[in-house]
């Protein structure tokens, strides 16, 4: 196979893949946005987290959201877990790799905050401390997952969102949940602000 023929290939098997999330997966996103927006009215924040790419997606999300997304407004009140080098380090070296979230979720998080935990596997150990963390301190939690949605769809609460892409690569399944990251935004804005 020469080499565009195999970019070609991302394209057709991210667009299948976009595809088969949207039919599935819409109306848990506009309901994970609605559960932001109660939250964020509520003086509540928005803590995200994730590794590796999904890093990049807490990272990403709450840039939007402190700043802004498409739209002028105030900016919204999220953090990302998952950049705060000395934290991560200081917690990681000290404690365990494993805690690098739970033990932020528990120093910020507080009763109607929301967690965003984000896991292409569903199984990361440190997320999934962080959702434990986020269940003991009151918080509803909004998993973004692909493959059988891992451990993560196991612990989930009845008042959780979860978003699980219908597909098995790591790749497809990170570029589905920045396309729910902008959908959301999307929507919360909307919901905030009106408009087109
Ligand atoms: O971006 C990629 C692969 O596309 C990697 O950095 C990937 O995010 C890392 O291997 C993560 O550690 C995977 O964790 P998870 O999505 O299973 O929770
Ligand atoms: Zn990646």
């Amino acid at each position: 196979m020469d080499l565009i023929a195999r970019v070609n290939g991302h394209f057709i098997e991210s667009i299948a893949t976009k595809q088969s999330a949207m039919e599935a997966l819409a109306p848990g996103v506009a309901l994970a946005a609605e559960v932001m927006v109660a939250c964020l009215m509520n003086e509540g924040k928005i803590l995200a987290c994730g590794n590796g790419g999904s890093a990049a997606d807490a990272q990403h999300f709450a840039a939007e959201m402190v700043g802004r997304f498409e739209k002028e407004r105030p900016g919204l009140a999220a953090i990302s877990l998952a950049t705060d080098t000395s934290a991560l380090t200081a917690i990681g070296n000290d404690y365990d790799f494993d805690l690098i979230f739970s033990k932020q979720v528990r120093a910020l998080g507080q009763q109607g905050d929301v967690l965003l935990a984000i896991s292409t596997s569903g199984n990361s150990a440190n997320v999934i401390e962080a959702i434990a963390a986020a269940h003991e301190r009151g918080m509803r939690v909004i998993a973004f997952t692909g493959k059988d949605g891992g451990k993560i769809g196991e612990i989930l609460s009845a008042d959780d969102v979860h978003l699980n892409v219908p597909a098995t690569r790591t790749a497809r399944i990170q570029e589905v949940h920045l396309l729910l990251i902008h959908a959301m935004c999307d929507a919360i804005d909307y919901m905030l602000l009106g408009g087109e």
